[in-house]
């Protein structure tokens, strides 16, 4: 009886606490918040100072302990799965929740140059129950000449058994000191909530592949005027691609590639450069995880390429379907193919894949395709940040935006 309604007590405290201060954690980090949007100068917020980063790990309440996950290992790649598959992001109906697979998590998080001491886990009694990562990227921050080495921070997740023990503050703060320790001091990441202070705020658009299913799923409905065979003519896709020369990519095209990606990236204020081995690892086609086709003219010349990821989605309470098969559009590069042509030609691909609907941002030039291949904007915002930076530009629009975040 006790404990009840001391659970009770604790949750009413919470409550309060959200009231009065609904960023108490953010106000502590160097984000810049609405009113020194003016007064602070482009570039770092706080200078590092590398002798004041705390060399041991952040505290945590009793019996939960620190552990650094190797994705590389069945046992513990399966354990970050299933922390995920039951206890991450959901849409605001509680419909789906993501169901991003080992080989989605090895692909995401073990890109060439990792840290191992970056996949960071929280367990009790060896129950992995909070999780977050990072990887080494290098950005490219509006018209900076300077690059700049930091971290891509992702799949923050705790527990829903063990929410509201400000575990995700702890989380972040610690991903932080291992991030500050080898002296980098910036970090990119994305998120569907507003906390302080988004860079930018973007759209997804769905397209439509399987009207049936998607409707079966609740993840569109009908209006009075419409019928399913009604949609499914709409939205019906030719058997084949239409673009001459478009195939899978390989291996030989590597270095094409990066230098189509590399040049291409630049028009953006925020961009990733991409060595070889990084194009080998994100853009080599991998089944059920990345598909990326090149568009090869004659003498061997690729001149466009364009690459969709594979992130299902798990329907959480269906009669009929337990899972929802979505691609998201990565990046896609047209320098000879018109890119309503390009990208036409990948939603064919991804229907003759198996996938019942294809979304994407409405970032770098992805607003000149939405709208003509009929994709209806979603209920998801995805908005960017990026901690420990003043841009000179307060916000930057979408369309300025040229990294995709899986
Ligand atoms: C770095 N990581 C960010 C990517 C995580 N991504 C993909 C994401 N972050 C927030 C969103 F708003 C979102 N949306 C895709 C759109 C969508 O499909 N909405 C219906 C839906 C179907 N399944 C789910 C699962 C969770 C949330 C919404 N869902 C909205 N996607």
């Amino acid at each position: 009886q006790l404990n009840v309604v001391q659970k009770q007590t604790q949750y009413n405290q919470q409550l309060l606490d959200k009231l009065n201060k609904p960023h108490q954690f953010w106000e502590t980090q160097p984000m810049p918040n609405i009113n020194e949007l003016e007064s602070l100068k482009p570039g770092p917020i706080q200078e590092g100072i590398l002798a004041d980063v705390r060399k041991d790990p952040y505290n945590l309440i009793s019996k939960f302990e620190w552990c650094n996950v190797d994705l590389r290992n069945d046992e513990q790649a399966q354990q970050v799965y299933t922390l995920l598959k039951e206890n991450y992001v959901e849409d605001d109906d509680n419909m789906f929740r993501f169901d991003y697979s080992i080989e989605f998590l090895r692909w995401a998080l073990l890109p060439p140059g990792q840290h191992p001491d970056w996949i960071v886990g929280v367990k009790v009694n060896q129950k992995l129950v909070g999780f977050i990562t990072g990887i080494p990227v290098t950005l490219h921050i509006e018209n900076q000449q300077t690059k700049v080495k930091m971290t891509e921070i992702n799949f923050l997740c705790v527990h829903k058994k063990i929410r509201a023990n400000r575990l995700a503050p702890v989380l972040i703060k610690e991903i932080t000191r291992r991030v500050h320790i080898k002296n980098m001091w910036q970090a990119v990441y994305t998120a569907g909530i507003v906390v302080p202070t988004p860079i930018s705020q973007t759209r997804y658009y769905h397209r439509s592949l399987n009207a049936k299913k998607l409707i079966e799923v609740g993840f569109s409905s009908l209006s009075a005027r419409q019928t399913i065979a009604r949609q499914q003519k709409l939205y019906k896709l030719p058997e084949e691609p239409k673009t001459q020369g478009l195939r899978p990519m390989k291996k030989k095209d590597v270095a094409q590639v990066t230098k189509l990606l590399n040049e291409y990236l630049k028009q953006f204020k925020l961009y990733f450069k991409y060595t070889e081995d990084e194009v080998k690892h994100w853009f080599l086609p991998r089944k059920d995880v990345i598909s990326t086709y090149v568009v090869e003219k004659e003498q061997g010349v690729v001149t466009d390429f364009l690459s969709f990821y594979n992130l299902p989605s798990q329907v959480i309470k269906n009669p009929k379907h337990t899972h929802l098969r979505a691609a998201y559009s990565y990046y896609n590069v047209a320098t000879q193919t018109p890119i309503v042509q390009l990208m036409y030609d990948a939603l064919i691909l991804a229907k003759n894949e198996g996938y019942d609907v294809f979304n994407a941002l409405d970032i770098m030039e992805n607003e000149k395709f939405l709208k003509e291949l009929m994709f209806c904007p979603g209920d998801g915002q995805l908005n960017y940040y990026l901690y420990n930076w003043k841009l000179e530009s307060n916000m930057l629009k979408p369309e300025e935006i040229g990294i995709v975040l899986v």
